[in-house]
């Protein structure tokens, strides 16, 4: 409350007589200027008569009520700040606690209670060190102790308590209140609430963690993947050139894996590649590496070795665990692994020679009957190292799907129209560019993978046919190169016919290429599996024809549709005799068997006039067009021109 001070009086109005000349006047212009020192000091110079005297106790009444009035006036002022800070006090959105001197909480405000769940009651006299966890308090009690004379602080993150026994995290900036009393020190303690920030971080945290370990580990065996491997053995690297020291990298890879994926399925695959990944493991030291580098190959750095007597120590104890069966969901397999192995510094000092020449000796143990190990030497030569590095590519090129499929256009001698394609396939290597079958072709039968390959062209090419038909541009005929050894599989027939199934392909309008002198090397099992291919209804035919010195009677009994004249003898057509004769015989041997007959590598066209001449109506060669891209033969043969 304020008082408003009561009106002064006039001392002039008493009758009391003057005080001497002037000195009333002087007296009270002092006081008007707030110079009570200055009043007093002029009227006690004089005499100090009874009049004088009540004179001077009344200017002493004016002094004290022009004093009133200022106290008054402050008070009031003190009283508008004092419900400022409350107004403040009980509005912020921050919780706010005044603290006293043995840290008894004194007031808390709204924000506070509803922070730590606690009304107004339950805080007065509530030790502030409560409110903090346990794990914090020593901390924050540390750093208040330290808190200088009038100062201020802030302690990031701090673990409090609420009454929910929720923790919560809070910054909290500790402020001394000036005091006149240097016994009564209190504390405004303001807590900022960071517990979703917190949280946020730690999420975010956990989350790039995670990315990061994924970045790094293979999904199926949680190994260390390639990328990891890459960053290890660079350090590895840097280690053993800073100390002089040997390493060993090993290249290990699964004999036969694959078939254990076709036979089984992927998911007894994965479970076996992760058994695999448990036993390799646990073979190594805490200082070695392993990772997997995707399908069936492994990779491990064996550091610091003290001779490499220990690597063939290490790969025996391996070779061990890989005589016994694996168990995978209560099935025993036995699985054998191929090991190449190269050594820091004999055979190189740099990432990619290291990893090379590992490499190059994997397919060293491969070659040699698989089940081994064999360790780089320079003898191996570089071209034998190169295609050991291709056939390394060619796995990887179906995982890949690196292999497209051009198309060579077949058609009418008579007409020049289109009536079917030849598929051919190319391997698109991602470092070599373009390349022959003639180069990968072989090397896939070798490695056992041309049934996958096969079958893989096989389903491009019909589904690019069923495309076309979608599209309204129209392809008589396909024509799919088959390797003699896609069919000693007994599987084969079945898998085409999925294909067909999967792709809607019609099965009159596909044919099967069989290479003459691979097909009579084995005719009794191709007169086999031809038989159940043709039940499919598709078409079969003799590519090469002419090369292969067929057995007649052989020939009579395989199911074919078509020979195909070899190339070799349509290039000497018209110029050679002989290439005359034997085209002609082989036509008229066709015509004899009630087969169609097709010429390849028809290139001029003087050989097109004379294979007509001799009955031959269906060709394919570069007179027509070479083997082409989907598009190109889009563009070339089945759009309308305008
Ligand atoms: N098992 C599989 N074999 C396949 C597959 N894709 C191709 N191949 C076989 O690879 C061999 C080489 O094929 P490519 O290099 O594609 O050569 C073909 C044509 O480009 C070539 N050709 C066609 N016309 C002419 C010509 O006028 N002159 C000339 N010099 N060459 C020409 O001939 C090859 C086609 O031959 P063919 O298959 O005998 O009809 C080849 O043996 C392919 O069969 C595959 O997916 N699987």
């Amino acid at each position: 409350m304020s008082s408003r001070p009561p009106p002064r009086p006039d001392p002039t109005e008493d009758g009391l007589g003057e005080p001497a000349d002037g000195l009333r006047e002087r007296a009270l212009a002092a006081l008007r200027a707030r110079r009570f020192d200055l009043a007093e000091e002029i009227l006690s110079h004089e005499d100090p008569g009874p009049a004088a005297l009540i004179e001077n106790l009344r200017i002493y009444q004016a002094e004290l009520e022009i004093q009133n009035e200022e106290l008054a006036q402050s008070q009031h002022r003190i009283q508008e700040a004092l419900d400022r800070f409350t107004s403040f006090f009980n509005t912020l959105p921050i919780a706010e606690l005044v603290i006293d001197p043995q840290g008894l909480i004194q007031e808390a405000n709204p924000a506070a209670q509803r922070l730590f769940h606690l009304r107004g009651a339950h805080f007065h006299q509530h030790f502030f060190a409560r409110l903090i966890a346990e794990s914090d308090r020593e901390t924050v009690i540390d750093v208040w102790s330290g808190l200088a004379e009038n100062s201020s602080t802030v302690i990031p993150e701090v673990r409090f308590r609420s009454r929910s026994d929720e923790d919560f995290i809070g910054d909290l900036h500790i402020a001394q209140i000036p005091s006149l009393d240097q016994g009564a020190r209190r504390y405004v303690c303001a807590i900022i609430d960071r517990t979703e920030a917190v949280r946020q971080r730690q999420r975010l945290r956990e989350t790039s963690e995670r990315l990061d370990y994924l970045a790094h580990h293979d999904a199926l065996t949680g190994l260390p993947n390639r990328t990891y491997f890459q960053e290890r053995l660079e350090q590895c690297l840097q280690r053993a050139r800073r100390y002089r020291r040997q390493f060993a990298l090993l290249f290990l890879d699964l004999d036969r894996f694959k078939e254990v994926n076709d036979t089984l399925g992927h998911h007894v695959g994965d479970a076996l590649l992760c058994r695999v990944a448990e036993v390799l493991s646990a073979q190594i030291r805490t200082v070695d590496t392993i990772a997997r580098l995707g399908g069936d190959e492994f990779v491990v750095i064996l550091e610091d070795i003290p001779a490499p007597r220990f690597v063939a120590h290490f790969v025996d104890r391996v070779m061990e665990e890989f005589d016994r069966p694996f168990q995978v969901e209560g099935r025993e397999f036995f699985v054998t692994v191929s090991i190449g192995i190269s050594l820091y510094p004999s055979d190189g000092r740099e990432f990619e020679t290291l990893v090379r020449h590992a490499d190059i000796a994997m397919y060293q143990a491969k070659k040699a009957g698989r089940n081994g190990f064999s360790f780089f030497e320079p003898t191996m030569s570089e071209g034998a190292a190169e295609r050991l590095r291709l056939e390394h590519d060619l796995r990887l090129a179906l995982q890949r799907d690196e292999f497209i499929l051009y198309y060579q256009p077949q058609v009418d001698l008579t007409t020049g129209e289109l009536i079917g394609v030849e598929a051919l396939c190319r391997w698109r290597h991602p470092q070599l560019g373009l390349l022959s079958p003639t180069l990968f072709i072989p090397m896939a039968e070798q490695l056992g993978l041309i049934d996958t390959l096969g079958l893989k062209v096989l389903e491009l090419g019909c589904r690019q046919i069923v495309d076309w038909d979608a599209a309204g541009l129209h392809v008589p005929r396909l024509a799919v190169n088959l390797s003699v050894r896609e069919l000693e599989r007994s599987q084969l027939p079945g898998r085409i016919a999925a294909i067909l199934e999967r792709t809607g392909m019609d099965p009159a309008r596909l044919e099967l290429e069989v290479t003459e002198s691979k097909l009579m090397r084995h005719a009794e099992m191709a007169i086999h599996a031809l038989n159940a291919m043709r039940a499919l209804g598709v078409t079969l035919a003799i590519d090469d024809f002419g090369t292969g010195y067929s057995s007649l009677s052989y020939l009579k009994r395989l199911p074919l549709n078509r020979l195909k004249i070899d190339r070799s003898f349509v290039k000497g057509l018209t110029q050679d005799v002989n290439d005359d004769a034997i085209a002609r015989a082989i036509i008229a041997l066709a015509r004899a068997l009630g087969l169609e007959v097709l010429a390849e590598g028809i290139e001029a066209r003087e050989q097109a006039d004379f294979l007509f001449r001799e009955g031959c109506i269906e060709g394919q060669g570069y007179l027509y067009d070479r083997p082409l891209t989907p598009e190109e033969l889009v563009v070339n043969w089945l759009e309308p021109s305008e």
